[in-house]
């Protein structure tokens, strides 16, 4: 659990190895948001990413939310075989797959500080976005 913009989160971590994916589709009717992370240096696996998610958004309790909220994150940014937030974009077809009508954002970061300093990055602000979509839906 943590807070954010005043807005209580409870993150349930999915793992995202084969196996364990099939988890996923049961917290999908009982989510205000999906928070997407992929790892940017694994670009053998995106075409698996692509399916998993191609498969997540056909599931009815997430194509039948279109105002389910969804922030893809760009995990592993500042190693060097990091691919950058539009190739992963590209390779997951996010502009093309994407519903319009669908809130969705992409950030990318690295979850390991560099030299003992956090990542200046985009999560914060994506994070903003979220939490702002997040109070929104809670309140009606
Ligand atoms: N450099 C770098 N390493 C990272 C980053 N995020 C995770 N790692 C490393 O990647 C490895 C796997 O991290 P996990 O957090 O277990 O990955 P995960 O995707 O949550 O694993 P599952 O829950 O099993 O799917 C660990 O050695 C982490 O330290 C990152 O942003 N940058």
């Amino acid at each position: 659990m943590f807070v954010f913009n005043n807005v209580k989160f409870t993150a349930s971590d999915m793992s995202g190895r084969d196996g364990y994916r099939s988890m996923w589709e049961s917290m999908y009717g009982q989510c205000d948001a999906i928070v997407f992370v992929v790892d940017s240096t694994d670009q053998m696996r995106f075409a698996v990413v692509k399916d998993e998610l191609d498969m997540m958004l056909r599931h009815p309790d997430v194509a039948d939310r279109p105002d389910l909220p969804i922030l893809f994150v760009a995990n592993k940014t500042a190693a060097p075989d990091a691919c950058g937030a539009s190739a992963l974009a590209g390779a997951l077809k996010l502009h093309e797959h994407m519903e319009q009508d669908r809130p969705w954002r992409l950030a990318s970061t690295d979850a390991v500080a560099v030299s003992g300093q956090p990542a200046d990055d985009g999560l914060n602000d994506a994070m903003e976005w979220l939490a702002e979509l997040v109070k929104f839906t809670r309140q009606r």
